[in-house]
């Protein structure tokens, strides 16, 4: 099924727009999996057996697993998200970017090799540089808009032509690259009025918002500048308090209790 279709139906079915990251840290693992040679896919795999009916997505981010040597972890475990959970998108977080030669193989790694519903992309090698994923018109491009970091602004808010550079990004996206359907953009958590901004640009664009939680974003403030008409639009992505929020044996159940407070929360702001 194409990710865009996923996702929307995933939002209908789970009632949610929240998004796990999957950012596996051992040195925050619950004690009893230190003697676990597989502890990377047995903690990661109960956060999403215990998430998995709560979320619109998961999203675990590629350096947390290939630092620890953990790819073919991640790759099972994209694998058992597929078999368990069918349906629930699994976005690949790896802000590739370079030139369309070696940007092929980064494509076939996210899709064919991991098997991902949808990858996230920065931007600034240009469109050359994105075509062989936005080719994929079944998987999802998601594209660095206005970043969650305090550093975001030093290049995204630099005037061009006019308007900053993160505005000038979503317009060109929204109005070149998304031919296919197939587009998205990351814009974070801890800017949500420029989140705002970016909403009213591109439509009813489906917006990846990280930076709750750990960094601090404002959940009613993203869901407010951040949902379309119908309620939907946000993949509000949250990994260290969902992930970490309890670290005994029952780490998964304190993992499914954030995930819910948390989609409890967005919806209230949501449905008012
Ligand atoms: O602008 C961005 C883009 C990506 N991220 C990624 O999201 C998670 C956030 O983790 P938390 O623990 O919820 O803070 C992480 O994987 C980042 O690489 C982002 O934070 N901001």
């Amino acid at each position: 099924m194409h990710f865009m279709q996923s996702l929307q139906q995933a939002w209908q079915r789970h009632d949610s727009l929240v998004c796990v990251g999957l950012d596996p840290e051992p040195s925050k693992f619950p004690a009893h999996l230190a003697d676990d040679a597989d502890a990377v896919f047995t903690f990661c795999a109960a956060i999403v057996d215990a998430t998995a009916d709560l979320v619109c997505a998961f999203k675990p981010q590629i350096a947390h697993f290939a630092a620890l040597r953990a790819e073919d972890a991640l790759e099972r475990l994209i694998a058992h998200i597929h078999a368990r959970h069918p349906g629930v998108p699994v976005i690949l977080d790896a802000k590739r970017g370079d030139i369309g030669s070696t940007a092929q193989h980064y494509a076939s790694e996210a899709f064919d090799r991991y098997r991902a519903d949808a990858v996230t992309l920065n931007p600034y090698l240009g469109r050359d540089s994105a075509q062989p994923f936005l080719d994929r018109a079944d998987k999802g491009v998601i594209l660095l808009c206005r970043t969650s970091n305090p550093g975001g602004a030093d290049f995204q808010a630099l005037d061009c032509g006019g308007m900053p550079l993160y505005l000038r990004v979503a317009e060109t996206i929204a109005r070149d690259w998304n031919t296919h359907g197939n587009c998205a953009l990351v814009t974070g958590a801890t800017w949500p009025e420029e989140l705002g901004k970016v909403r009213g640009i591109v439509g009813d664009m489906p917006l990846l918002v990280p930076g709750i939680g750990a960094q601090g974003g404002d959940v009613e403030a993203v869901v407010q500048h951040g949902r379309t008409t119908d309620g939907t639009g946000l993949m509000i992505s949250s990994s260290r308090a969902i992930l970490y929020a309890g670290d005994g044996s029952d780490f998964a159940t304190a993992a499914r209790s954030a995930a819910s407070t948390l989609r409890d929360t967005v919806n209230r702001y949501r449905y008012s």
